[in-house]
């Protein structure tokens, strides 16, 4: 079995055949397809059918639990095996036989931790005071809730909304059968379910929606199959894009556009990655430098192509990064409007929306003037500024020229928490040289009994700091075990090509190891992520709970994530410490973070919280002295000390990114 396939998020289209999964009592994430993509309402603590009938037509999965001799780190350097062909799953149609009444749905939304909340009921006119005081009745101070009949299957999607059967198809190709809680109530509520509310009247037709749910809990899915059943269903003349997707980063972005080719097969439906030289306007893309028709290029192998011939391609859905796009609608310092796109999709919004980008996502989202165009916003995390922004920008534009409708939160368990699925260990390394040794402790499975393993990612505060600390740990895995190129760093400061190049690698399963910035804390889906390292700590509670998504991804148990710290982060570790406690009170455990620590801990200041999450910790921020990763050791230590560097590779640590994009807040 080719453990490493199961990192993919394949940028290829579906195969007729797909390997069987396989799994046991402890699996660690490589271990395969998990049976429940569910986060909540387990039975018995494993993969239950919570429901309704489901019927299965995949093989269930197999044991499999210690790292196979492939995936040994220290042993051979063979190539994975090829994985086994298992026949073609039967698509099934199924007939909804789950009506249920209210009383059922708010069953299986309490069981599954799905809160709806109408943040105005207006639709179709301005909100007034009047009608919302009749609608949203403050309840001890709470916002009132909603309910949506929840989706059972993928199968009953063209039974209850119309979706195009093709559309369900390529869900279920994918082997998706069960929605996860997010989809399970996003979806009904996107595809025109009405929303019904304790003590208010139904609401129906379009929403806005600001959606929280857990990290690998399938948000694209989510706001995807909306957006292409919208199209599909609605007939419109294709010149400008229809749909707009933003997304902080690039390596997101292509992810998106992939699972949205996969989604779109056979549908007709084009989708587009805006990159850097391509025009975008209401007439549709045009092409300066690069090819732009890129539908069926491999996204992450493709080689940059240099076709100066400007072309006109009509796309129905644009993903980008806001830089990208701004990039792209300039016109002689002016942004060029999008009056075409029905449909705004604004992926890690609390990223989008937070100063870094702020300004380049408010004027996309104002250059979108498509009187019926639909917002949704998705995020595991969204601070209450971010959400009053989001609220503010929708209701604005509402008393403009854009038809106000109903704006519905939808939260998926405890707002702004970490996984409780994954293990999480914060551990104190005391120093610099500490967390080295820490790390490399970490990364010999034989060495200590938290070892991690592969594959798995680390991350650090800089670029500098990731380059040098690939430059330290690259001579550490022998040839036998593939030698330096098991392991890789990518930042914002390399090409376009060569960040492809480590995705791509890593995604094979040729790297392991993948030293990064924040570039990768966000949406990326590495499907058998085994484990994180923070070497450096993240510089917020949201960041934290970002980077250890990349792990335990669609419900995927056994991951875990370490977090080192030195002196120096003591002041400002407490956020980390308490997003971890919470996840473990969840679980029921108490082995990441002890109550002394929570009590001994200091509470750093809002002023100190926000110059953090912008700067980074002091001694880590490029230029301070010794923030550059080395090993050269305190002479107290020199004895023991490992002598293993590459100065040149540190030099190269003074890189800058060229463009504006979110690889933390350093
Ligand atoms: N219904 C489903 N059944 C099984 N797997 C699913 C389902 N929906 C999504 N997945 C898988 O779950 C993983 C995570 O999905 P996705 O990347 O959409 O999560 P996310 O909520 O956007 O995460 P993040 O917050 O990190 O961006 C992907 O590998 C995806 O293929």
């Amino acid at each position: 079995m080719d453990f490493f396939k199961l990192l993919t998020r394949s940028s290829k289209l579906p195969q007729k055949n797909k390997p069987v999964p396989t799994a046991d009592a402890h699996p660690l994430p490589s271990a395969g397809q998990n049976a429940n993509p569910q986060l909540f309402g387990r039975e018995n603590g494993q993969s239950a059918k919570v429901l309704g009938k489901r019927k299965r037509t995949t093989t269930t999965p197999n044991a499999e639990n210690d790292i196979p001799a492939e995936l040994d780190f220290f042993g051979a350097s063979s190539k994975p095996a090829r994985p086994e062909r298992a026949p073609r799953p039967a698509i099934v149609e199924e007939v909804d036989e789950e009506a249920g009444g209210l009383d059922e749905w708010k069953t299986v939304l309490r069981k599954h931790k799905v809160k709806l909340s109408l943040l105005t009921t207006e639709e179709g006119e301005k909100p007034s005071k009047k009608k919302k005081k009749k609608t949203i009745k403050e309840k001890d101070g709470k916002k009132p809730v909603a309910y949506v009949r929840p989706l059972s299957l993928f199968s009953q999607l063209s039974a209850r909304y119309g979706v195009r059967k093709r559309l369900v198809r390529n869900v279920q190709e994918q082997g998706y059968d069960t929605p996860t809680e997010i989809q399970l109530a996003g979806l009904p509520l996107l595809l025109g379910e009405a929303l019904a509310q304790d003590g208010g009247e139904n609401v129906t037709g379009p929403v806005d929606l600001l959606a929280v749910a857990p990290t690998g809990s399938g948000k694209t899915l989510a706001f995807l199959i909306p957006v292409i059943h919208g199209l599909l269903k609605k007939k419109a003349e294709r010149n400008g894009p229809r749909a707009l997707v933003l997304a902080p980063t690039k390596e997101l972005a292509n992810q998106i556009v992939n699972e949205c080719r996969k989604l779109a097969l056979g549908t007709g439906i084009k989708v587009t990655l805006i990159k850097k030289g391509m025009r975008v306007g209401a007439d549709g893309i045009s092409l300066d430098l690069h090819e732009g028709s890129d539908e069926d290029s491999n996204e992450e192998e493709e080689e940059d192509k240099d076709e100066s011939m400007p072309t006109t391609v009509k796309s129905d859905i644009i993903v980008a990064t806001p830089m990208a796009l701004v990039h792209a609608l300039e016109r002689k310092a002016q942004i060029a409007t999008l009056p075409s796109v029905e449909y705004l999709v604004l992926d890690e919004a609390d990223v989008l929306l937070d100063p870094l980008f702020q300004d380049q996502t408010l004027s996309i989202w104002n250059s979108c003037t498509h009187p019926n165009m639909r917002t949704s916003l998705w995020s595991a995390t969204m601070a209450s500024s971010i959400e009053t922004l989001a609220l503010s920008t929708i209701k604005e534009r509402a008393d403009d020229s854009i038809t106000p409708t109903a704006i519905v939160r939808l939260v998926i368990g405890i707002k702004d928490s970490a996984l409780s699925t994954v293990s999480h260990k914060l551990i104190y390394a005391a120093t610099e040289p500490g967390k080295l040794l820490a790390l490399r402790q970490l990364l010999h499975p034989s060495a200590s009994t938290t070892s991690l393993r592969p594959p798995f990612l680390v991350f650090t505060q800089t670029i500098p700091r990731a380059i040098a600390l690939h430059a330290e740990l690259r001579y550490d895995i022998p040839a036998e075990a593939g030698g330096p190129a098991r392991l890789a760093v990518l930042h914002a400061g390399l090409s376009d090509h060569a960040r492809s190049n480590v995705m791509a690698r890593f995604r094979r399963g040729d790297v392991w190891v993948v030293i990064t910035t924040d570039v990768l804390a966000r949406g990326v889906d590495f499907r058998g992520l085994n484990g994180v390292v923070n070497y450096d700590v993240p510089t917020s509670a949201a960041g934290y709970i970002h980077r250890a998504g990349r792990t335990g991804r669609a419900g995927r148990e056994g991951g875990m994530v370490v977090t080192l710290y030195t002196k120096e982060d003591v002041p400002f570790v407490k956020p980390i410490a308490n997003v971890i406690a919470a996840s473990e009170k969840v679980a029921g455990k108490t082995d990441g973070v002890q109550r002394w620590l929570l009590d001994a801990l200091p509470t750093p200041s809002k002023r100190d919280r926000k110059e953090v999450k912008q700067r980074g910790i002091e001694a880590r921020r490029p230029g301070v002295k010794g923030a550059v990763i080395s090993t050269k050791l305190p002479k107290q230590w020199k004895k023991t000390g490992d002598k293993m560097g590459d100065k040149k590779s540190a030099e190269g640590a003074k890189e800058k990114p060229k463009e504006i994009e979110f690889s933390g807040f350093d």
